[in-house]
């Protein structure tokens, strides 16, 4: 379990001025700005959960993670992982934590894949049995065995994410803290990814803690989505709550067998926005109105053929938040 309490972090920057005087006179004096990256925030994540963390670019994500494994110490607050902290025990804890960053990868360029694994294997003192066996598990599921003899510099990118994957498992840590890892990745790559990601939590079990920039990911994975901005939380919850909290319409189109007639006076809690043919398109706001409640009404119009109902963009509900 991840508990972060009142977690902050600030940054001391030195003030540079705008010419070389200023500089120097900023240089010999110290001045100094502090700068919040992260200002009190509090979340618990429970074993076996899946939650994506995101929010604007410099809102704070990476400085979260690196306070999550240990890096970066906080200012006030703190995080505990199983109830030990990670800069204080950060050798014990570290077993726990399996960390992927997309930008970076954790291999060594020049060597086959499977010498990397034996390098991290010898950091991690995994005992070679351990290690083969954890390999053929995670083998199976990334499909590892069309590049393991493989130089990771020629592994495509999709292929070296799923390398860089089984390299953060190796020790079988129960949580995974991955940063944008489907970046760059074409459609295809990324849906492979996203189900093995899926798999890591469903079948093995793992906790993950997702940041990303790509909103399909936090869709079609998370049940619970954490948004930052500036240093704050902003929203903790599901995303359909997500959704009713920013409140932006929802399209409905009613199709009917034949001719529709709207009394002329008629309002409702809802916008009809179009009327075309056997057709209306209305718009309503499902925090006051339930969808079925809206149907009701339709009905008394014409007899209803089909409906399509289109949430809003989830891309446009985060804009909102951000
Ligand atoms: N070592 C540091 N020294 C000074 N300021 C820092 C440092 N690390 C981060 N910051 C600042 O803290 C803020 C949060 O940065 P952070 O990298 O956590 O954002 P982020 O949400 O991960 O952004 P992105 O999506 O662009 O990766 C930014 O304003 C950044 O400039």
């Amino acid at each position: 379990m991840i508990q972060v309490n009142h977690l902050t972090k600030s940054f001391r920057i030195p003030i540079t001025g705008k010419n070389r005087w200023q500089r120097i006179k900023s240089y010999v004096s110290g001045a100094h700005q502090e700068k919040t990256a992260v200002q009190d925030i509090s979340f618990t994540v429970n074993k076996g959960e899946f939650v994506g963390y995101i929010g604007p670019n410099g809102a704070g994500k990476s400085t979260t993670i690196k306070m999550l494994t240990g890096i970066l110490h906080p200012s006030a607050g703190e995080v505990l992982i199983d109830g030990s902290s990670p800069h204080k025990n950060r050798r014990q804890v570290v077993r726990k934590l399996g960390v992927v960053f997309g930008q970076r990868c954790q291999l060594w360029w020049d060597l086959p894949v499977r010498d990397s694994y034996d390098i991290l294997a010898e950091m991690y003192r995994i005992e070679r049995s351990q290690k083969e066996r954890t390999l053929a598990e995670l083998g199976e599921l990334l499909q590892l065995g069309e590049f393991m003899d493989t130089p990771v510099r020629k592994l495509s990118l999709g292929q070296r994410m799923r390398a860089d994957l089984a390299a953060s498992l190796l020790h079988n840590p129960d949580i995974l803290f991955l940063d944008e890892p489907t970046i760059g990745l074409d459609i295809v790559a990324k849906k492979t990814i996203r189900g093995l990601l899926k798999s890591l939590n469903r079948e093995l079990g793992k906790t993950i803690l997702l940041t990303t920039h790509d909103m399909d990911d936090i869709e079609q994975l998370c049940e619970r989505v954490m948004v930052i901005n500036h240093g704050q939380l902003a929203y903790d919850g599901t995303i359909d709550g997500l959704r009713e909290r920013i409140g932006l319409p929802t399209l409905i189109k009613v199709s009917y067998t034949g001719p529709v007639s709207v009394p002329a006076e008629w309002s409702g809690d809802f916008l009809i926005t179009e009327h075309l043919g056997n057709d209306l398109i209305i718009q309503c706001n499902r925090r006051s109105i339930q969808a079925m409640e809206i149907l009701r009404q339709m009905e008394q119009w014409g007899t209803i053929a089909d409906v399509h109902m289109e949430e809003p963009n989830f891309e446009e509900v985060i804009h909102r938040i951000y």
